[in-house]
């Protein structure tokens, strides 16, 4: 008889909360609140999901956002994302969120943050995860939006670890959004950013420059540039890579052409994540499996993948000295 390994321990920081919304949930949600949804059934729902690039899928990311209404709605959605991560060898989770992808539906920020709080306070104890809340900016509103957001936030800041900024990428670059991360790093906050996805290599010189970003989301442009790929490494600036979805939104023709083994290479702190799982086929374990089969890595990389987790981490150096303890406890991938 075979046993199954248990999945390596790892941390899940490149994670849209609102991209865990699965189509049972997503039908469960609409009957709920009254909702109908332009599709007959979660089969009909789920052949949507071929995108041909970043916009084609938030096409269909913020229309089925409409489902999340209520405290109890965000809450579900964190509970259901969790319970799956468990299952995944998922320790740690450090969730995005969009703000004004609700707000503009007329959901007040409230709801959004005590409901998604809600189901991480009960985390650790349910599900042995820790968690950190990360709010995104929408980069195709306006800068204004962006301040509006952060200031009706500043009740709640207490709930929130870091700010991020994502949604269509190439024409709204970092610099857009200078003045509303200095006021998050004013605040105490630690700033991510999506950049170097479907953008240049020249929005995560922004990110790193103009921002103070202390991880970059994707990234994986930079191997376009040498020098680029120098200071990441020079000063360790965490990657947030996805595989699976960099090949469904065709940021990578195929999963046996990503750049992750040359970025590893390259000295990078690269670290696998699942973006948006339940649109790109995959969570946390799936994306590190994935990898495994189409790049043939062995099992002491995927151990550096892990820990590289944890070190990108914002936990405390107690909390992550004895989550590294875990990993190199692990035998099996
Ligand atoms: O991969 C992504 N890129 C940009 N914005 C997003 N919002 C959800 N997922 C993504
Ligand atoms: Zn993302």
């Amino acid at each position: 008889m075979t046993t199954a390994h248990p999945p390596v321990p790892k941390a899940e920081l490149h994670l849209h909360i609102e991209g865990t919304l699965e189509p049972e949930l997503a039908f469960a949600l609409a009957a709920r609140n009254g909702i109908a949804l332009p599709y007959a059934s979660e089969d009909e729902l789920r052949r949507a999901y071929s995108f041909s690039d970043l916009q084609s899928f938030l096409n269909l990311y913020y229309a089925l956002m409409a489902v999340l209404r209520t405290e109890e709605d965000f809450a579900d959605l964190a509970h259901a994302y969790l319970a799956r991560a468990k299952e995944q060898g998922v320790r740690h989770a450090e969730i995005f969120f969009d703000p004004q992808a609700h707000t503009s539906r007329g959901v007040p920020i409230g709801t959004v943050i005590e409901g998604l709080g809600r189901a991480l306070d009960a985390a650790q104890e349910t599900y042995g995860i820790s968690t950190r809340l990360i709010m995104c900016f929408l980069r195709d509103e306006s800068a204004e939006s962006a301040l509006e957001t952060f200031e009706a936030a500043r009740p709640y800041l207490d709930r929130i670890t870091a700010v991020g900024l994502d949604s269509a990428e190439v024409g709204n670059p970092p610099s857009k959004f200078r003045e509303v991360y200095a006021r998050a790093r004013e605040a105490g906050l630690k700033c991510v950013a999506h950049a170097g996805e479907e953008g240049p290599p020249a929005y995560v010189w922004e990110a790193l420059d103009l921002l103070g970003v202390d991880r970059v989301d994707h990234g994986v442009r930079c191997m376009e540039d040498p020098e680029l790929v120098a200071r990441l490494v020079a000063e360790q600036i965490p990657l947030t890579v996805c595989p699976l979805s960099n090949v469904r939104l065709r940021v990578i023709d195929d999963l046996a052409d990503h750049p992750l083994p040359a970025m590893l290479d390259a000295g990078l702190l690269v670290t696998v994540n699942s973006d948006d799982p339940a649109y790109f086929g995959g969570y946390a374990q799936d994306n590190f499996t994935a990898v495994r089969d189409a790049l043939g890595l062995d099992e002491d990389t995927l151990r550096t993948l892990a820990r590289n987790s944890f070190q990108a981490s914002f936990l405390d150096e107690e909390t992550r000295a004895a989550y590294l303890e875990e990993v190199d406890a692990h035998r099996g991938a």
